[in-house]
C-alpha cells in the first residue's frame, strides 16, 4: 500500500457512490422538476440554487403572492452529500463544475498539475452540499470595508448579526446554556452543532501555552484565539440549503425548481430592465423564461461574473473583444480573491492501535481551529488553522494530500511513510486576507465554455512574506509541553524544490509556502458590493437585476464564507420584500 493506492481507492469509492447515485435515493427529499413552458412568466427568477439561491427562494416563496422560479445547473444532492463523513468524495466529481485556473508562475509546484482545481458546486444547494461544513461568521472588523465601499452602514457587523441569527438553528446545548446563547438563533433553518471531542483538550492546552486565548465560541464577542469548530450538521445530516430551504418547502405551490438547466443569458428590454433569462435544459432545448419583477443571480463567484459578462455587463474592452454589446461597463470579474491554504503535518503519539471506527454523522476526526494575528494593530485574524487530530491511520493523511489537495505523489508518499505507527496532526494553514487579486474573463462568448480564472496568487509579493511569517509562528507549537511529551516532529515532506535551504529556516518556509500553497475554494469578490452592485445588491446602471452570492463580498472575512453567503441571501430577501411587498407585508 502506498499513497498512489490511497488515491486509486478514493477514485473507486467515488465511482461506487456515483453508481449508487443513479438510483436517486434522495430525490424524495427535494422539490420535483417543474414543468415549464417557453416564455412562461414568474415574479422572480433566481439563477443558481446554491448556498445563497436556495435561501432566497425559500424566503421569497414565503410570500404566497410571489411566483418564484429557481433554475439550477445541477441535480439533487446525492446520499454522500447528506452524510457528513463522506464529504471528501464530493470534490472533482459530477457535482463539481470541474473548472481549473489558468497556469500562473508564482506558485503550485507541489501539485500534480500546475493549474488549480477550483472546485465549485454544480448541484442543488451549491457549496453547502459539497463543502467541509465549517460554520464561521468572521470578525466584526471584517465588515467595516463592506460598509465603507457600499457607503451604507447597513453592511456593518452589528447590522449583519441579526441575519446570521435569523438563519441559524443552534442545537448544541453547551452553547445554548452558556452566555454565548446571545449570539445564536434557534428558530432558523440552518442546524449548527458544536464539535466537542475529548482528544482536543491537550491540543487546546498546547495552544494556550503559546499564549493564545482559548475561546468557547469565536462567533461571539471575541473572534481571535483557539476554539472548537461549529459545523453545519444537525441530527447527523449535512445542512445543505437544498435540504433546509428547498426540500423543507417542497410542497409550496408558488415555488418552482428547474434542475439540470443552465442559464445562458439575462434578457433585457430597451430600457435596460432585466425581463427574463435564456436557458438550456437538460435535454438541450433552449427556452426563454420571463421575470415580471426581478432576476436574481446567485450562480457563485465564478459563474456569476461569467453570466453577467455574457449578458453585456462587464469591463468594456473585454466585452468588445468578445463581440458582446456593452449594456453596463462595470468591473465584473475583477477583484477575485481566495483564501490560500497549505498543509503541514506533525507526528504525534506513537501508536499501533487500530483507529476507532469513524461515525457517519460527524466530521471524521476531531478538529481544533485557530484564528491568529501577529500584527497588534489589527482587530481581526491574519491566519486561520484547521488542525485535524488523526489517530494512527497511515491512509488518513495521504487521502487529503493526494485526493483533495492534489499534491504530487512523492510528497504524499513521504507523508504516508512518516505517518506509519504515529497519530498525526494535519494542519490546514490559511492566509485570511491576501493582498493579491485575480480576475475572471470569458474564454469566448459561448456560454458552455468555462471562463478563464487568473487566481493572482502571490502577484503581490507581500502575501508570500506574510504567509511565511505565519508558518514560522504556527510551527512553534512543537515546542509546547504536550507536543514535546509525545516527541512531536514536523513531518519533512522532502520537497525537491526546497533542498537548497535548511529545514525550518525562513528561506525553507518561504519555499514551502510557494510550493504547497493551494486554493481553499473560498472564491469571492467578482461582482463586488460598491463597484458592481449597490448596497441593496442591485446591479449598477440596469434595472430589476440583483446579485446575491459570494461574488458580492468585496473583501474576505476571517474564516470560511458559507455562513456569510447565507447572511447575504437573508439580507437580499429582506430588500426585495421591502421593495415588492405591501409596506413590508408580503400578502
Ligand atoms: C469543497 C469546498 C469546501 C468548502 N468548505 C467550506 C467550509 O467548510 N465552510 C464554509 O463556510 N465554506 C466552505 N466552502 C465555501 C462555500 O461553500 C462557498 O463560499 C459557498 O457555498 C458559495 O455560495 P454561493 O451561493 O456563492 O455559490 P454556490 O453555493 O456555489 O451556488 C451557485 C449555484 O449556481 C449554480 N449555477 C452556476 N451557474 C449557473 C447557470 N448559468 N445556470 C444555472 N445554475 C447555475 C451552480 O450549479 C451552483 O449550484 C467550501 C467550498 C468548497 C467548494
Amino acid at each position: 500500500m502506498d499513497s498512489a493506492v490511497v488515491f486509486e481507492n478514493a477514485i473507486r469509492i467515488q465511482q461506487a457512490l456515483s453508481v449508487i447515485g443513479t438510483l436517486m435515493l434522495t430525490a424524495y427529499l427535494f422539490p420535483r422538476q417543474a414543468t415549464v413552458k417557453d416564455f412562461e412568466e414568474y415574479d422572480f427568477i433566481i439563477v443558481g440554487g446554491g448556498s445563497a439561491g436556495s435561501v432566497i427562494a425559500d424566503r421569497l416563496s414565503e410570500c404566497s403572492q410571489f411566483k418564484v422560479l429557481v433554475i439550477e445547473a445541477g441535480g439533487d444532492p446525492p446520499m454522500e452529500s447528506l452524510v457528513p463523513v463522506l464529504y471528501p468524495y464530493l470534490s472533482n466529481s459530477q457535482y463539481d463544475w470541474n473548472i481549473t485556473s489558468v497556469i500562473e508562475p508564482n506558485a503550485g509546484n507541489g501539485r500534480k498539475t500546475k493549474e488549480f482545481n477550483l472546485v465549485c458546486a454544480r448541484v442543488l444547494g451549491g457549496g453547502s452540499s459539497i463543502n467541509y461544513m465549517m460554520y464561521v461568521r468572521g470578525c466584526p472588523g471584517d465588515y467595516y470595508p463592506w460598509a465603507r465601499l457600499s457607503n451604507d452602514s447597513n453592511w456593518a457587523y452589528d447590522n449583519n448579526l441579526p441575519y446570521f441569527i435569523k438563519s441559524e438553528r443552534m442545537v448544541s446545548k453547551e452553547i445554548l446554556q452558556s452566555p454565548y446563547r446571545l449570539y445564536h438563533g434557534t428558530k432558523g433553518f440552518l442546524g449548527i452543532t458544536r464539535e466537542n471531542r475529548p482528544e482536543t483538550k491537550k491540543y487546546l492546552q498546547a495552544f494556550e501555552e503559546l499564549g493564545y486565548d482559548i475561546v468557547f465560541d469565536v462567533n461571539g464577542k471575541q473572534s481571535l484565539g483557539y476554539t472548537l469548530p461549529l459545523n453545519t450538521i444537525a441530527e447527523g445530516i449535512r445542512q445543505t440549503t437544498a435540504y433546509t430551504n428547498l426540500g423543507a418547502n417542497k410542497h409550496r405551490n408558488n415555488l418552482y425548481l428547474l434542475k439540470r438547466t443552465v442559464v445562458t443569458q439575462i434578457l433585457f428590454d430597451e430600457n435596460n430592465n432585466a425581463i427574463g433569462v435564456k436557458a438550456l435544459t437538460h435535454d438541450n432545448k433552449s427556452i426563454t423564461l420571463k421575470a415580471k419583477r426581478e432576476v436574481i443571480v446567485s450562480s457563485g463567484s465564478i459563474n456569476t461574473p461569467k453570466l453577467l459578462m455574457l449578458s453585456g455587463i462587464g469591463p468594456r474592452e473585454h466585452l468588445e473583444s468578445q463581440n458582446i454589446k456593452v449594456r453596463s461597463a462595470l468591473p465584473v470579474g475583477l477583484n477575485y480573491q481566495d483564501h490560500w491554504l497549505l498543509q503541514l503535518s506533525f507526528k504525534m503519539e506513537k501508536s499501533e492501535l487500530p483507529a476507532n471506527p469513524i461515525k457517519s454523522y460527524q466530521i471524521p476526526f476531531p478538529v481544533v481551529t485557530g484564528y491568529v494575528k501577529l500584527n497588534k494593530t489589527k482587530s481581526c485574524a491574519e491566519y486561520q488553522t484547521v488542525n485535524t487530530i488523526v489517530p494512527n491511520d497511515p491512509e488518513g493523511p495521504p487521502l487529503s494530500c493526494t485526493f483533495n489537495f492534489k499534491y504530487k505523489d512523492n510528497i504524499c508518499q513521504n507523508l504516508y511513510e512518516a505517518s506509519k505507527g504515529r497519530n498525526t496532526m494535519e494542519t490546514a494553514l490559511i492566509l485570511l486576507h491576501p493582498k493579491s487579486r485575480g480576475q475572471i474573463t470569458l474564454r469566448s462568448s459561448n456560454p458552455l465554455d468555462p471562463p478563464n480564472v487568473f487566481t493572482g496568487i502571490f502577484s503581490d509579493k507581500r502575501d508570500l512574506e506574510d504567509y511565511t511569517s505565519y508558518v514560522e509562528d504556527f510551527v512553534k507549537v512543537v515546542n509546547t509541553t504536550y507536543f514535546k511529551s509525545v516527541q512531536s516532529e514536523i513531518i519533512d515532506l522532502k520537497l525537491p524544490e526546497c533542498t537548497d535551504w535548511t529545514f525550518g529556516s525562513r528561506e525553507y518556509w518561504r519555499c514551502y509556502v510557494q510550493t504547497m500553497a493551494t486554493t481553499s475554494l473560498h472564491f469571492i469578490g467578482t461582482a463586488s458590493l460598491g463597484s458592481v452592485v449597490d448596497s441593496r445588491l442591485r446591479v449598477l446602471n440596469v434595472n430589476r437585476l440583483r446579485v446575491a452570492d459570494a461574488s458580492v463580498m468585496p473583501s474576505h472575512t476571517s474564516g470560511n464564507p458559507n455562513a456569510v453567503v447565507i447572511m447575504i441571501a437573508e439580507k437580499l430577501a429582506d430588500f426585495v420584500e421591502q421593495e415588492h411587498g405591501h409596506h413590508g407585508q408580503c400578502s
